[in-house]
């Protein structure tokens, strides 16, 4: 098979994008991530535009072994220098120099003839030669150039030394079937270029980046520069990971190989994406979180009959351990009845039509449904009723009182408890009388208010996280009075968690963050009255003892 060369730009070109500054070591931290990755070539920066970027080539020219540094410089002595003087100790250093050669860019931007241009392009070729071997010369944008005039300074930089001749689609105009005419149109016509490589580097301004790159291979490229993530100079460059897989999965089309690792994909995507800041898009190809979710019933029951029904590769080839079933309101009853089994619930059939039905019925209500929507579900159908429940709560709260709450709940086969409590603030009063109640403590690890829409009649909707017996829940809340809502978020993680113990016994272990034995809802006790936050009322009516 034909070996096509990966160059990397993310650390130059993709720099490039706006708003992203990367420094010396997370420029080196990537640069390692792309030798284990496997690419060709790395662009480590444009020395003679900033020190900072000297340094950057610098440091990962000397540190940073197994890969081809490259450095970018403009036709002038004085950019080659700094390339030179930057790459001095790369194992294998690659001087890139570059200049346009569309009539827009020469005549308004360089304000060079087409002769002038040739002319800078030879020299620039001839004085990176004096200090490498290796030296690739770019036609910026090249696509929207004259083919007649790239073949003349194609022919004239292949006689001056280039290694390497890019011809990158800068703007991101060019059309698939246009740039591989293009590059057949020149290599057939180049003299010596069976002797260098030919190098495709596109934007994405169409969206045709990615495409374009692989046209370029069909034609005969040897070489593909893009960046991880595709990020880049405005809509970006070529996304490499895209290039790397569909270069793979498509191999029987293309008849190339690359010698990229591929189970490193997500590994140098995620680095990538959190050393710059650019967020992943869930959508993405190859490395979104959903390129390999499953929503809808009819895909999830195919995934689980045979996974290639609708994965064209698997997980696994980018370094994921698995796909993945997302139980929302598309899913059908393979998906449901899978995670079921993977949750450990055993029903009979009549209960699993009633499951399903519930199940459906809460996809219409909830965005996410997650693994404890499903206890919950399962819970309530075998254990009507048996919940707590805020049976009443009274607040006394304001701008010179100290916030207390007094709270009833409603405990399963029992009276009603009832506690005060005071706290800093009203919710917090609420949630020590709580925590009195079925016996803490609770860790509030998380609690947020929103409104449920826009308007005087929008309710509160409040979630919070709880620690509780060793284990972590969420809760949910809604009521038109914010306090009510918090109480109601509370008990209903609280109930999560019970319904965590009671439903999977043991398995809840493996859940259970802190280690920690699961226990029983404790008795209703008195044992922070000497807290200071609360006032150590204790109800006549509180059971010595909760449910088992
Ligand atoms: C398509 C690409 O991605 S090319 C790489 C683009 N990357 C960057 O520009 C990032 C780094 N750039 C920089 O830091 C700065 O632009 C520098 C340091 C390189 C130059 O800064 P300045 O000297 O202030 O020039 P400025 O950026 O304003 O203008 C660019 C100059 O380079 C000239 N130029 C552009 N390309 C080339 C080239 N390939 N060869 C020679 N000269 C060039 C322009 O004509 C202009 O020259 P002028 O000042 O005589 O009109
Ligand atoms: C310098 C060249 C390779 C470039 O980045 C472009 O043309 O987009």
């Amino acid at each position: 098979m034909r070996r096509v060369e990966i160059f990397d730009t993310t650390l130059r070109d993709g720099e490039q994008s706006a708003g992203v500054n990367l420094h010396l070591p997370e420029k080196l931290e990537i640069a390692r991530a792309l030798v284990a990755y496997g690419v060709d070539t790395i662009e480590a920066g444009f020395p003679a535009s900033s020190p900072e970027d000297f340094r950057s080539v610098q440091a990962i020219a000397r540190e940073v072994r197994g890969v081809r540094v490259a450095a970018l410089a403009r036709s002038l002595p004085a950019d080659i220098d700094a390339a030179y003087e930057a790459l001095r100790e790369a194992e294998e250093p690659r001087i890139h120099v570059f200049i346009a050669t569309s009539p827009i860019h020469m005549e308004y931007k360089l304000r060079l003839s087409p002769d002038a241009v040739v002319e800078r392009a030879v020299a620039s070729v001839l004085h990176a030669k004096r200090y490498v071997s290796d030296v690739e010369w770019s036609a910026e944008d090249a696509t929207r150039s004259d083919w007649d005039f790239l073949v003349r300074i194609v022919s004239a930089v292949i006689a001056a030394g280039a290694t390497v001749v890019n011809l990158p689609d800068t703007v991101g105009y060019v059309q698939p079937e246009e740039y591989a005419a293009m590059f057949r149109y020149i290599m057939e016509r180049v003299p010596g270029a069976e002797r260098v490589k030919f190098s495709t580097h596109c934007h994405d301004d169409l969206g045709l980046a990615v495409a374009n790159s692989l046209a370029a291979v069909r034609a005969g490229a040897t070489q593909v520069e893009g960046t991880i993530n595709g990020i880049g100079e405005r809509a970006g460059n070529a996304a490499l990971e895209e290039i790397g897989v569909a270069l793979h999965v498509r191999r029987d089309f293309y008849g190339v190989e690359t010698g990229l690792n591929l189970r490193e994909t997500v590994r140098v995507s995620k680095l990538v994406s959190r050393l710059t800041g650019f967020p992943v898009p869930p959508n993405k190809a190859v490395v979104g979180a959903n390129a390999f979710a499953h929503e809808s019933g009819i895909h999830q029951d195919g995934v689980l009959k045979h996974a290639a029904t609708y994965e064209i590769m698997s997980p696994e080839l980018v370094g994921l351990s698995s796909n993945r079933l997302v139980l929302g309101k598309h899913s059908g009853r393979h998906a449901f009845r899978e995670k079921l089994a993977e949750l450990g619930l055993s029903v009979t059939e009549a209960e699993f039509e009633e499951l399903f039905r519930a199940f459906k019925e809460l996809t219409g209500k909830k965005k996410t449904i997650t693994d404890d929507d499903i206890l919950a579900l399962a819970f309530d159908m075998a254990h009507d009723g048996e919940r707590l429940e805020i049976a009443s709560l009274q607040c006394s709260f304001g701008s010179h009182v100290i916030p207390t709450a007094t709270v009833s709940l409603r405990v399963p086969g029992e009276a009603p408890r009832l506690e005060s409590a005071t706290g800093k603030g009203i919710v917090e009063a609420v949630y020590n009388a709580i925590e009195r109640l079925v016996g803490g403590p609770i860790e509030l690890l998380d609690y947020r208010l929103q409104s449920t829409s826009e308007g005087p009649d929008a309710l509160g909707e409040v979630f919070v996280k709880v620690r509780w017996h060793g284990l972590v829940s969420t809760g949910r809340g809604v009521d038109s009075d914010v306090v009510l809502a918090s109480a109601k978020a509370y008990v209903d993680a609280l109930n999560r968690i019970l319904i965590r113990e009671k439903t999977l016994g043991d398995r809840a272990n493996t859940l259970n963050e802190a280690g920690v034995e699961v226990a029983a809802l404790a008795p209703s006790s008195d044992a922070r009255a000497g807290d200071a936050e609360g006032t150590g009322t204790r109800a006549e009516d509180s059971p010595a003892s909760g449910p088992a």
